[in-house]
């Protein structure tokens, strides 16, 4: 290794394309997919092995993935377990910062099950950025099974951060743009 291929390089391999987002060149259409936050993340990167591999795309009013919950996820037998289902939730609230072009993370995660994610069932999530106040991005998102029964919704609360939030390591926080 020559020190140049840890997360804070991997972050910055990703800086052009939230960049562009961030100078507003970056809109993506209704029904394009949207590039995965890393190659390696661990609800939508490609590259991790142990991954949800979730593909959103952007819809009118937010975005939108079809995920199946895999034996990998799962918790209680035949049932997705919960945190898996909440990761799922996080990732498509992160895919949604591309319809606002802000850098975020998750400041508090709120998640309702109303009833089981069955593995190897295609669930349709739908997540959008509810509400702006300040640096505060308040997000919801709802889950449906195939035959149309909610079965999940969440409430996050994101904050915007700078770039150098995801490049510093130790440091503790990188300062938003937006303030
Ligand atoms: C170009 C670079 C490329 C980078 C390339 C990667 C890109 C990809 C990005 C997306 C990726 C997504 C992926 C999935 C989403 C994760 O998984 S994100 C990871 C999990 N989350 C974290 O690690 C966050 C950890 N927490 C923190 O770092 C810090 O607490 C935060 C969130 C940055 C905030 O810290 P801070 O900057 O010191 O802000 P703080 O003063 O505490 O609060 C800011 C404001 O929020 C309010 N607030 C704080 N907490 C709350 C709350 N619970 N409820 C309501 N309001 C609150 C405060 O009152 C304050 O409001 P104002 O006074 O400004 O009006």
């Amino acid at each position: 290794m020559d020190g140049h291929d840890g997360p804070a390089s991997r972050a910055e391999g990703v800086v052009p394309r939230w960049a562009a987002h961030l100078a507003g060149q970056g809109n993506v259409e209704v029904g394009q997919a949207l590039p995965p936050h890393s190659p390696d993340c661990a609800g939508c990167g490609p590259d991790n092995p142990a991954g949800l591999h979730i593909r959103a795309v952007r819809t009118a009013s937010g975005v939108e993935a079809v995920h199946s919950f895999v034996a990998a996820q799962v918790g209680a037998p035949g049932i997705a377990h919960g945190g898996a289902v909440a990761l799922a939730f996080d990732d498509l609230f992160g895919f949604s910062l591309y319809t606002v072009g802000s850098l975020a993370v998750t400041r508090s995660l709120a998640i309702e099950y109303h009833a089981p994610f069955r593995l190897h069932r295609p669930y349709t999530f739908r997540a959008h950025v509810a509400k702006r106040e300040g640096r505060r991005l308040l997000l919801h998102a709802d889950a449906w099974d195939d035959a149309g029964q909610k079965v999940g919704s969440a409430e996050a609360t994101f904050v915007t951060v700078g770039p150098g939030h995801f490049t510093a390591g130790t440091q503790k926080n990188g300062r938003s743009q937006d303030q």
